[in-house]
């Protein structure tokens, strides 16, 4: 038998499947899905085996056989099998980087070398074990740069002989366990009165009971060694136990059961009950306002998926992964539910995956990734926030998670529900050509009004000699609110840009040596730092260009807010959300659950406190910068200024209490801020549309863009410049090529970007000419400095 594999080794060239022998002894396991070990250009590689037969490509006789069967249920089914082909088309990447993506990261690869002395050398003495260096990759970690030069050498001199190697560890957490196999014979432990204890211990269990080595020595009262002996004398056995991690362990959710549904929720759920009971795949766009009852939606339309015995999908962007949202479902299916963010480890997030793949769980709820989880039987899927960007994918391979669960679905024939209180122009716009279908809630749950926003002119506030960062009024609602002991959500989206350092006499601003972007400034260690390589300075105290002394801080960043709040507001209590602040595990979780607890008055922060809150005590919510986001150089900045404004604003009186908003701009007039004061997406999307039709963008047109970065400025334009002649001969008139053109941001860790962009139609040949394209450079990028990439539905355009 022949099983042809994918190989671990991303390249053009060995992006195809490869023949191997399939051995005897694998004969009856090996099953299409699985992970191997292969022999692969003179070392092990890991693989996957896409099919069985019995055709090779080659004689039979040049086969070589699969070294290593590592999996016994496949961890990819045959339905993401299939799905894989797909988007590896579609997303012009190597199927094997598409592999890799359905699976936990626990399951890759790791490879190492194995480096073993040929020749004494006295150079070398005590670098080798045994005339073995086991592991170069823990070698180099820990040896100083020295001892790996002297070894580089000795290999190119060949005293060195270098073994590469391949290693799947075993991700699973094992403990040791000792079993009760065999009942003691008490008359032999006459003499040994801890054996006999234990022996008596043991006889009150049954056979096949399993203990941990503590667990059982402290049951019995005896010490490990009384155990060894029993399991010398065969009535104990020892052996490894998986264990399973649950990340949510030790934690009960209150349950909670289906609420009545409003009219309006009834209205929506109907349709999409009708779906799944005929088994009709249909993609629903549940456009519903903050605080609808969007989720209580998702949670009965998946209970009556479990009733039928099948599984759901529900997606949420990471940044609203929270907590309450993860309650909300654990309370509703308790263990049946499956959680993957990427705050768990390696290892929980493996365990979490495989309580999918062995049918433990029937609903997952998980970030973009969770799209590719293992179930077999899928009832729904449901993406909500759907306008979110994180559900693009923006490494290889640039797969959108809601084009993936459309396919998934349509594989199954169950519905899709896409959420959201902001959709994308995309999905809005197929809604409303009935390519899905639309669902709208414009009522919030319990009737109360959507919040008043007032849009607050900041250059009034300047012409009135207000320089501070808080506006009058919105210092007078904070004041109100304190008094009242109401709860204040501030946001301040400044994306990284929070503050740089410029000169006031002549204009200079600290930028990266290495990128073409502004140095941030850190309070807490007084460095300045660039976002993209992690460059880092020192602040400097005169002018580097005219040495003047007048070298300030400019911008607003969350600490400096905290300053100015603890100045204007001296009692009210602030917590502050940002990534500062959040990098520690599960410091995310405690600081929102201290602010639903209600241990502060203000909580401030970037993006990611604007989603997903339901707290009934806030009643008002501040946007210190609205236009902050308005100017990135990006056609969709207008929509995600529109989208971040609504969802904050969202935030605001959901419960019985009347929440109100206050937007700070200096530029009080653009329709995305006018459109947030009304509450109106349809004007929003409207307007925004004619612009999009005016600029040829989507959802009028598709776009892909061809990345080329190079360390010369020169070769990065001469090879963008061809690329776009090519573009141009090989593509329709209909469609329009832009470029070569720098990208937005020209230099990252010192490498030229420049791109292409292709505005299209329709355009059937576009994905043979762009496959072309990346493999007429494939040489190039092998061997020289080059490097390109092509995204077929570019969603950063930094
Ligand atoms: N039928 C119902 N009866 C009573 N309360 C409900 C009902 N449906 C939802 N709720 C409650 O209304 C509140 C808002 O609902 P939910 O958070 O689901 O809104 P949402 O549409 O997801 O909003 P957002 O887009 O802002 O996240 C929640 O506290 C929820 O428990
Ligand atoms: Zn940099
Ligand atoms: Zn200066």
């Amino acid at each position: 038998m022949i099983a042809s594999v994918i190989v671990d080794v991303a390249a053009r060239q060995t992006d195809r499947m490869f023949d191997y022998l399939v051995p005897n002894e694998l004969a009856d396991t090996i099953v299409p899905g699985v992970r191997v070990h292969v022999p692969f250009a003179n070392r092990n590689v890991q693989g996957f085996v896409m099919k069985l037969h019995n055709e090779p490509q080659i004689a039979i006789e040049k086969l070589k056989p699969i070294s290593d069967q590592l999996d016994l249920t496949p961890p990819v089914t045959e339905e993401l099998l299939l799905l894989s082909e797909a988007i590896k088309e579609e997303t012009l990447s190597y199927h094997i980087s598409v592999l890799k993506a359905m699976l936990p990261a626990a399951m890759r690869a790791s490879y190492d070398k194995e480096l073993y002395l040929e020749e004494e050398d006295p150079e070398l003495t005590g670098l080798f074990v045994d005339g073995v260096i086991a592991s170069w990759n823990e070698f180099t970690k820990q040896a100083p740069e020295n001892d790996i030069q002297l070894i580089t050498r000795h290999i190119r001199k060949g005293t060195i002989r270098v073994s590469p190697i391949v290693t799947t560890k075993d991700a699973r957490k094992k403990q040791l366990q000792v079993t009760y196999v065999q009942e003691p014979d008490l008359t032999q432990f006459s003499q040994a009165k801890k054996q006999l204890l234990l022996s008596e211990y043991l006889l009150t269990c049954e056979i096949g009971t399993s203990f941990t080595l503590k667990g059982l020595a402290e049951e019995a009262n005896v010490t490990t060694a009384v155990i060894n002996q029993l399991v010398d004398k065969g009535v104990l056995k020892k052996d490894y136990a998986t264990v399973g991690r649950d990340p949510y362990a030790g934690r009960t959710f209150k349950s909670s059961v289906p609420m009545a549904l409003t009219e309006e929720q009834q209205e929506s759920i109907r349709p999409i009950e009708e779906a799944f009971q005929t088994n009709k795949h249909e993609t629903f766009l549940l456009h519903g306002v903050t605080g609808s009852g969007k989720t209580e939606i998702y949670l009965q339309s998946i209970e009556q998926v479990l009733d039928k015995g099948k599984e759901a999908i529900v997606l949420v962007p990471e940044i609203s992964l929270t907590p309450q949202m993860v309650t909300r479902f654990k309370s509703r299916f308790g263990s049946r539910v499956a959680v993957l963010h990427s705050a768990l480890s390696k290892g929980e997030k493996y365990d979490e995956w495989r309580k999918i793949r062995e049918g433990k769980v029937d609903v997952v709820v998980g970030a973009r990734s969770a799209v590719f989880a293992p179930f077999t039987n899928l009832g729904i899927i449901i993406i909500d926030e759907e306008h979110e960007m994180s559900y693009k994918q923006e490494e290889a391979p640039r797969y959108h998670a809601r084009d993936v669960a459309i396919k998934r679905a349509s594989y199954y024939n169950c519905p899709v529900i896409l959420g959201s209180a902001t959709p994308s122009l995309e999905s809005f716009a197929r809604a409303k050509k009935g390519v899905y279908t639309l669902l709208s809630m414009q009522e919030r749950v319990n009737q109360t009004a959507m919040p008043p926003v007032h849009v607050i002119d900041m250059r009034e506030e300047l012409q009135n000699g207000n320089r501070s960062m808080f506006s009058t009024s919105v210092l007078e609602a904070m004041q109100d609110r304190l008094a009242k002991k109401e709860q204040m959500v501030l946001l301040l989206n400044r994306r990284g840009y929070s503050t740089f350092i410029m000169c006031r006499d002549c204009g200079y601003v600290a930028e990266c040596p290495h990128c073409d972007i502004s140095l941030t400034y850190h309070r807490n260690d007084q460095s300045l730092q660039c976002h993209y390589c992690g460059h880092r300075e020192t602040i400097p105290t005169v002018c580097p260009s005219c040495q003047s002394d007048s070298i300030r801080f400019f911008g607003t960043g969350t600490q400096k807010v905290e300053q100015e709040l603890a100045k204007e507001l001296p009692d009210a209590r602030v917590i502050r959300m940002d990534v500062d602040t959040t990098r520690r595990k599960g410091s995310h979780e405690k600081l929102l659950q201290s602010f639903e607890k209600g241990e502060a008055d203000i909580l401030l922060g970037t993006q990611m406190i604007a989603k997903g809150l339901d707290f009934p005590n806030i009643t008002l919510v501040g946007v210190l910068a609205a236009d902050s986001m308005l100017h990135l150089p990006d056609f969709r900045s207008a929509e995600r200024s529109f989208q971040l404004l609504t969802q904050v604003a969202g935030r605001a009186g959901r419960h019985d209490k009347q929440g109100e908003v206050f937007v700070q701009t200096y530029t009080p007039d653009h329709y995305s801020v006018q459109d947030v004061k009304t509450h109106n997406f349809l004007s929003f999307y409207e307007k925004e549309m004619k612009m999009r039709q005016l600029a040829g963008y989507p959802p009028y047109y598709f776009l892909a863009v061809v990345h080329v970065s190079h360390a010369d400025l020169n070769k990065a334009v001469e090879v963008t410049t061809n690329i776009a002649s090519y573009l141009r001969r090989s593509l329709s008139d209909s469609a329009k090529i832009y470029g070569p053109s720098a990208s937005p941001i020209p230099r990252i860790k010192d490498r030229y970007r420049y791109q292409c962009m292709i505005k299209y139609k329709i355009e059937p040949n576009l994905h043979h000419v762009l496959q072309e394209l990346i493999e007429s450079y494939q040489k190039e990028i092998m061997k020289t400095d080059l490097q390109l990439h092509v995204d077929t539905n570019p969603y950063m355009m930094l």
